[in-house]
């Protein structure tokens, strides 16, 4: 079995409004996973069923062998770190320490660890001067990486970002591409919900595309980014590399701007062989 499994899950609100219908997924340990789709398709709805803050209607979740049926949220957060949206919908501490040793501390790990675990979340995100701040006094970008150190700190297998991009300026997007690339390299399974189609080139492997409450493509992001089909359907646009090369019908599967030169030298070779 994989390690992460979603068995034809069906979830419906306590309002009724059923948010996700039928969906089946499975993931590996060092796989990385984009989660895309327009506003309500379902995607955040999906990963808190992989964490277990919501638990399906109809259909199994398994995380690592445990049906989350079975076990409390408390105990799935061990396995499956999820970084909400809005940090503000996190963050309930008075200091940025205390916010990022909850996790540790909930785990029962002696003090030294947690410490230790704080400690090297802070130094990742860049959080070690601001130990002491209330979170409230930090701006957006910040508060967004004390819930990323937040969850860093439990060293869970799984690592799960909601749009992690939203508000961030360019030098907090090379931390957060370096986080996800050292996560990687951890063989940590990492997943992002996100509408920044930049983001899930550069960062992320495989691409899941969700539509109308359900699973409408799993595939390779250049599979999915040149399926025009997929794309419509979900009314996602290319990222803008690829609309470029599109429109210039350069008929290469581009998704990066590397991707576009050596497509360009390609066809300089082969126009000066003619
Ligand atoms: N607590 C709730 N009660 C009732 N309906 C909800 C609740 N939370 C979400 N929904 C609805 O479920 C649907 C799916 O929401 P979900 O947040 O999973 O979508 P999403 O694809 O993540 O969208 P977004 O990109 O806007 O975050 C939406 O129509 C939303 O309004």
């Amino acid at each position: 079995m994989s390690y992460l499994t979603l068995n034809d899950v069906t979830y419906r609100y306590p309002n009724g409004y059923k948010a996700v219908d039928g969906v089946s997924m499975s993931f590996e340990k060092g796989e990385s996973v984009a989660i895309i789709g327009q506003n309500g398709a379902g995607k955040t709805t999906t990963v808190k069923l992989m964490n277990g803050l919501l638990k399906p209607e109809k259909g199994d979740v398994f995380i690592d062998g445990w049906n989350t049926k079975d076990y409390t949220t408390a105990q799935i957060s061990k396995k499956v770190g999820y970084v909400f949206q809005n940090p503000d919908d996190q963050i309930f501490h008075n200091d940025v320490y205390s916010e990022i040793a909850f996790g540790p501390k909930n785990q029962k790990l002696p003090p030294e660890a947690v410490k230790e675990n704080v400690m090297k979340a802070a130094e990742r995100t860049g959080l070690t001067p601001v130990l002491e701040e209330n979170p409230y006094n930090l701006p957006y970008s910040l508060r967004k990486f004390v819930t990323i150190a937040s969850v860093l700190a439990m060293d869970t297998d799984v690592i799960i970002l909601d749009e992690p991009t939203a508000g961030q300026d360019p030098a907090a997007l090379d931390r957060l591409a370096s986080i996800i690339q050292s996560l990687i390299g951890e063989k940590k399974l990492v997943m992002t919900i996100t509408h920044d189609m930049e983001f899930v080139v550069n960062h992320f492997e495989r691409v899941i595309v969700m539509a109308d409450r359900r699973k409408i493509a799993d595939k390779s992001k250049r599979e999915v980014f040149w399926d025009f089909g997929i794309l419509e359907q979900s009314m996602l646009k290319q990222p803008h590399i690829s609309r470029l090369s599109h429109s210039l019908q350069l008929q290469a599967p581009i998704l990066t701007i590397d991707d576009m030169i050596q497509c360009l030298q390609q066809k300089k070779r082969a126009q000066e062989k003619v």
